[in-house]
């Protein structure tokens, strides 16, 4: 099927989330990925993309392919779990991407979680290049509340500085409501994130101010000015400076990755993957000693509404999935045609 869709200026097509992950996955395959690794990227790339994570869906392929063609990362590579302490466990990627580490470490994670009431998963030696969401909100559905962090590369000034050190650091928080879907917020703690400052650029649009500065350090509106020697600031000045030095001390100083300035990819051209580490924190709430959590969390959420807000966190992405589960994912034609092409040679 083939038309005009009202939410993309031109024309698309829409697909299956399971064709979609299908088509991803061929094209990781054919760029090394084993199909382990392929199945578990193409699902986490296509969801993003249904749920109108436009900065990290089918937009990072290319990033992919160029990652995986420069040998910077290990497509095939086997995560090693390790099982550290009652409610520690760590997962050595191996230099390969951080969500089949999850994969791996999840079942014995939420095992711990469940007995002691919470748990941490470190994952080290791992590339992350997509939306943190995916990472958190399965546990919601499960009845569990999550938090995870990841760094990045660095492209941000910490507050107070003159030159950039942090990456754009995302947090992730995801915690069950009793009716509908869980609360959920993934936040870079830049004023925006990396992709999106590509994809302002490659629209040629200019940025709001107060977003980054170019290469001497002045603030810029211009995306080409903060992409090519510029950087980004954090959101919110201190406070999202500080939240930023958190992920960085919980990616990589606690679990052994490295910190976003730490890794030296020019040795790989086409690299775009930062690697580093991520954390997870899982909480079992029925250990609280409070009255039921998913209750409590519908209550708060109803008091919201009751002072006047329209959308909670993660409220877009619902609504945009629901719309997507109707139709199809709408998929620009070009795009796709590229896509296609890309998955046959
Ligand atoms: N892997 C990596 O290293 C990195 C990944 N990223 C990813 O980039 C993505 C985009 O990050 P970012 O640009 O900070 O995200 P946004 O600023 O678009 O959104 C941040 C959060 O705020 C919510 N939100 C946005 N606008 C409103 C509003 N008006 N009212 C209520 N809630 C709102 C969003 O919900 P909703 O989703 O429903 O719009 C989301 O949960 C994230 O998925 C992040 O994980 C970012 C940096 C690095
Ligand atoms: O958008 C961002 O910021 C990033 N996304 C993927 C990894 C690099 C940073």
């Amino acid at each position: 099927m083939s038309a005009s869709s009202p939410l993309v200026e031109t024309p698309c097509e829409y697909l299956s989330l399971p064709a979609l992950v299908q088509l991803l996955q061929a094209i990781l395959q054919r760029h090394g990925c084993s199909a382990e690794v392929a199945r578990c990227l193409a699902q986490n790339c296509a969801v993003a993309e249904r749920d109108g994570s436009h900065s990290h869906g089918i937009f990072r392929i290319p990033g992919y392919i160029s990652t995986l063609d420069s040998g910077w990362v290990d497509g095939r590579a086997l995560p090693v779990v390790e099982d550290v302490a009652p409610a520690f466990v760590r997962v050595d990627a191996a230099n390969g991407f951080a969500q089949p580490a999850l994969a791996v470490g999840r079942e014995l994670l939420v095992r711990k979680a469940r007995a002691a009431g919470i748990a941490v998963l470190a994952i080290r030696n791992s590339h992350h290049f997509a939306a943190l969401w995916p990472d958190v909100e399965p546990f919601a559905e499960e009845g569990l509340v999550a938090l995870s962090v990841v760094n990045s590369m660095t492209c941000v000034v910490p507050h107070g500085a003159d030159r950039p050190l942090f990456g754009t650091n995302p947090i992730a928080f995801a915690a069950p409501q009793a009716k509908g879907q869980p609360i959920v917020f993934d936040l870079a703690t830049s004023t925006i994130a990396h992709g999106d400052v590509q994809i302002a650029a490659s629209k040629g649009e200019r940025l709001p101010p107060g977003i980054g500065v170019d290469s001497l350090g002045q603030p810029t509106q211009d995306p080409r000015a903060i992409l090519e020697g510029g950087a980004l600031l954090p959101f919110g000045g201190h406070k999202g400076s500080a939240l930023s030095m958190m992920v960085e001390l919980l990616c990589a100083g606690l679990t052994g990755g490295h910190f976003s300035f730490e890794f030296d990819w020019s040795n790989h051209p086409g690299a775009k993957t930062p690697w580093t580490g991520q954390l997870l924190i899982v909480i079992d709430p029925s250990k609280g000693g409070g009255q039921d959590f998913a209750e409590r969390s519908q209550e708060l959420v109803r008091q919201m509404h009751a002072v006047g807000l329209k959308r909670l966190p993660g409220e877009r992405r619902h609504w945009q999935r629901a719309r997507s589960q109707e139709r199809g994912i709408a998929i620009a034609c070009e795009r796709l045609e590229q896509l296609r092409a890309l998955a046959q040679g």
